[in-house]
């Protein structure tokens, strides 16, 4: 099986190229996704996030307050780091057994955000990156998630900088344009991943 990862920085629109692979039929083994699973309402996962932060991250429903855990570990690198040792190895351990769940044959994408930051580029035989100038992640997460530049900004400096992602890239998917252009990019992709 070749190993694809997907990669690019904080609101580049992985979500985005990887709903356009998983239309033309890629599986998807996505950390983003099992990040949130491991630590749904239940989970042993949640259970050490609460003990490490106590139930001030916890909303009335008993749900992670992500974006109060988010202003926390953005802040603040040790607390960060401390998250990640609970919230990593659960995810490795799901992505593992999704990976070896998918039907024979099937094109299988890990998206990996964390991808250079975790020097995981090596286990890969082919790496995309979804690449997008700084200004236009700082602007794109002003519209989702209503963050000021500050905070955008303390996100961006928790990640690899768009030169080292590119560094390991076999396949840049330039997402400054509009989605049409963005979905021509991915039809090209596709077919090359298909060849490849
Ligand atoms: C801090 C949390 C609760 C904030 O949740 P929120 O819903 O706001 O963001 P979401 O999980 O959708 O992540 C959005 C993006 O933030 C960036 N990001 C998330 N975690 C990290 C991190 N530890 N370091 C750097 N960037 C990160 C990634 O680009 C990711 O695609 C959440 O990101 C989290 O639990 N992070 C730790 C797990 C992790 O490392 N996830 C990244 C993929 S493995
Ligand atoms: N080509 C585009 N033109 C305009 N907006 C876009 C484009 N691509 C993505 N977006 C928007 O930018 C935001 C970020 O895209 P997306 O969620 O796909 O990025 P992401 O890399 O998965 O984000 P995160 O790092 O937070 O998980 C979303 O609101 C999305 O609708």
């Amino acid at each position: 099986m070749t190993h694809i990862a997907l990669t690019g920085g904080i609101a580049s629109g992985k979500s985005a190229v990887a709903d356009l692979l998983a239309a033309k039929g890629a599986v998807l083994v996505d950390s983003d996704v099992l990040a949130r699973e491991v630590v749904a309402p239940g989970t042993p996962g949640l259970a050490a996030v609460v003990q490490r932060f106590g139930e001030g991250i916890l909303r009335p429903d008993g749900a992670l307050d992500r974006p109060a855990l988010g202003a926390i570990v953005f802040a603040d690198p040790d607390a960060r780091a401390d998250l990640e040792a609970i919230t990593h190895p659960r995810i490795r351990a799901r992505a593992g057994e999704l990976r070896a769940e998918a039907p024979a044959g099937a094109v299988v994408i890990d998206v990996i955000p964390l991808l250079v930051e975790g020097d995981l580029s090596g286990r890969f035989d082919v790496v995309i990156v979804v690449d997008v100038p700084v200004e236009v992640q700082v602007e794109r997460l002003r519209r989702r998630d209503g963050f000021t530049r500050d905070e955008a900004m303390w996100r961006l400096a928790a990640q690899a900088s768009r030169e080292d992602r590119l560094a390991v890239a076999d396949h840049v998917i330039d997402n400054s344009g509009d989605p049409d252009a963005l979905a021509e990019q991915v039809d090209r992709l596709w077919d090359a991943l298909r060849l490849g």
